[in-house]
């Protein structure tokens, strides 16, 4: 993707990268609007000239022209139609992949994830942006155009349509005001109710092993009323100016009949002039009511872009710098400090030390003392709200992300696997070699448990890895890590769901890592993995409390305990 403009947010940018395709629309929606006169042209020329020279050639040519110009609106409807639709498809191919990347970084950020949600969100605004919703934007600047018109056919009959334009886009503004907070309160609504139904979907086993069903059914419905209560306040509104239009240009239409029969009676204009008048003023005031019957729609879509503006503003793209050739892979940290909004005191505060290239690391520390997030800050999951994290001589967002991630192998404790094959999950849905999958299986024992597959290596897996047990989903996230051999591996307690042999395996694994000189931070609860490590890291209430040989951090923490007991007993 090209650089956004620095003064726009990347999809105003993205927008007007398509300025041409909006501009040929434009000028196509000119030339329909333009051949619509074609009709009272007709009518007024039949009426004037034909039924008075009585001239039936004169009525075959005139009724030519008047096909050919109506097939033309027809052809340029549709290639406008086909215009927009390509516009569509290239803001999808400009947007769409930065939409995607920055769903993964605040997902990230945030610990949890309404990403399809905004994904969709962006559909619905390309689809409205580009689709037939938008065609009344177009048909509106014509509006004045037609207006002049009927003034230069009679100033009265001018006056009755401005007056009849004036009250329907006040209505239309009318609409606007009267549903533009229930539709957002609305929006809202309907995306937790979203979000949470793609949660429980996702953990139903715990719903119904659990009786929760009826419990979570009505949390659903609770948001669901709120949004089905939101649309129905704003279409009943709807519904009541939209009638309120329709009875206004019906009235309208019959009122400039009458205006011209009287201009008619005086004189002042011709019969045929009646009709023809009325055909340009209902197209006058086609575009108010169209903008109002896909009012939903429109609101929807100015939601919608408002979200994934936010969300690009929130997640800027990364800019381009030349990537420095590093080979060092020692890990350092400077002062790192890592907040989220809902909490006061920092989960990782002020951290520092060095982890030397080949070393072996234990993270040890109570139960959501800030292990994790320490392990997610170091494969560069999250960044550092302060202090810096360096990987060699660089720092992290030096690095190019595709270098970076080839030298990284994380296993996170909850393995993350996605719906794919094994062979998929393994080369990280990159382009790896068989080879280079075999060998990491092999790595991390798990090459036969593969073979032993239905389909082996092609065996198809569901999201989160359905279809292989708990232990097998570690050991296939700890392949996954060890593809490529990585200079840095991070494995966030590896070892929970393993049986005897998986952790014996898991073991060799690391100690053959380690013989090949990769650098290994391991977190976990069990001392048994804790015999590879050189060096312990003790971490409490989010601080490093101490980082020394294994013997040096044990005597630590029976001290603490001690020094601690007499308090907790008071
Ligand atoms: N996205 C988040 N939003 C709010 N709080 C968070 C978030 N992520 C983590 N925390 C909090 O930060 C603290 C540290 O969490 P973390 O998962 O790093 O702990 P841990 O030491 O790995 O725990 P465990 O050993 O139980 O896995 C916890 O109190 C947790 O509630």
């Amino acid at each position: 993707m090209g650089a956004p403009n620095q003064d726009r947010d990347e999809l105003t940018s993205a927008l007007q990268r398509l300025w041409p395709h909006f501009t040929m629309a434009g000028l196509f929606s000119s030339a329909i609007n333009l051949l619509y006169l074609a009709s009272p042209l007709y009518l007024m020329q039949v009426y004037n000239r034909v039924l008075l020279s009585e001239n039936v050639s004169t009525l075959l040519l005139l009724t030519l022209i008047l096909a050919a110009a109506l097939l033309t609106m027809a052809v340029l409807d549709t290639i406008r139609a086909q215009v927009l639709i390509r516009c569509g498809v290239r803001l999808d191919q400009i947007i769409a992949p930065r939409v995607f990347e920055a769903l993964i970084v605040r997902s990230s950020r945030q610990g949890f994830s309404k990403s399809a949600h905004t994904l969709r969100e962006f559909d619905e605004f390309r689809t409205f942006a580009t689709g037939p919703g938008i065609y009344f934007a177009f048909d509106l600047p014509w509006i004045p155009l037609y207006l002049i018109l009927l003034f230069f056919i009679h100033p009265v009959l001018g006056g009755v349509a401005t007056f009849g334009a004036v009250l329907l886009l006040g209505l239309a503004f009318l609409n606007e005001v009267m549903t533009r907070r229930a539709l957002r309160a609305a929006e809202e609504q309907g995306t937790k109710s979203f979000v949470f139904a793609e949660n429980i979907l996702r953990h139903s086993d715990v719903v119904l092993a659990m009786g929760m069903h009826g419990a979570v059914e009505r949390h659903w419905r609770t948001n669901r009323a709120g949004m089905l209560a939101g649309q129905a306040y704003a279409s009943d509104r709807n519904s009541v100016v939209s009638s309120a239009i329709r009875f206004a240009r019906l009235l309208l239409q019959s009122l400039m009949l009458g205006a011209g029969a009287w201009l008619a009676i005086d004189h002042a204009i011709q019969p045929a002039t009646i009709f023809a008048a009325s055909i340009v003023m209902g197209r006058a005031l086609v575009p108010v009511e169209q903008a109002v019957a896909t009012w939903k729609q429109f609101t929807v879509a100015r939601e919608a872009f408002r979200h994934v503006r936010q969300l690009l503003i929130e997640v800027p793209a990364k800019p381009e710098h030349t990537v420095l050739p590093e080979v060092r892979t020692a890990l350092t940290a400077d002062h790192l400090t890592y907040r989220v909004t809902e909490r006061r005191d920092p989960i990782i505060k002020d951290v520092d030390f060095r982890i030397e290239e080949g070393q072996a690391v234990g993270i040890v520390g109570p139960s959501g003392s800030g292990k994790s997030t320490l392990a997610r800050l170091m494969v560069g999951a999250i960044p550092p709200d302060e202090g810096h994290l360096k990987l060699g001589e660089l720092e992290y967002s030096h690095w190019e992300p595709d270098a970076f991630g080839r030298r990284i192998g994380y296993l996170p404790q909850d393995v993350g696997l996605f719906a794919g094959t094994v062979k998929e999950n393994i080369a990280r849905f990159g382009e790896a070699s068989i080879e280079e999958i075999v060998d990491a299986s092999r790595i991390a024992g798990i090459h036969d448990m593969i073979l032993a597959l239905p389909r082996q290596y092609d065996t198809v897996l569901g999201p989160g890895g359905v279809g292989l047990s708990g232990g097998q989903r570690q050991r296939l996230g700890l392949a996954r890590a060890l593809l490529g051999k990585p200079s840095l591996l991070v494995l966030d307690e590896p070892n929970a769901n393993l049986d005897v042999a998986g952790e014996i395996g898991l073991r060799d694994a690391l100690k053959d890592m380690k013989a090949r000189g990769t650098t290994i931070v391991v977190i976990t609860h069990r001392t048994n993995l804790l015999e590879v490590v050189d060096m312990l890291m003790f971490v409490r209430a989010g601080k490093l409390e101490k980082f020394a040989p294994p013997q040096v951090v044990y005597e630590h923490i029976r001290q603490t305990a001690n020094a601690l007991a007499p308090v907790r007993a008071a």
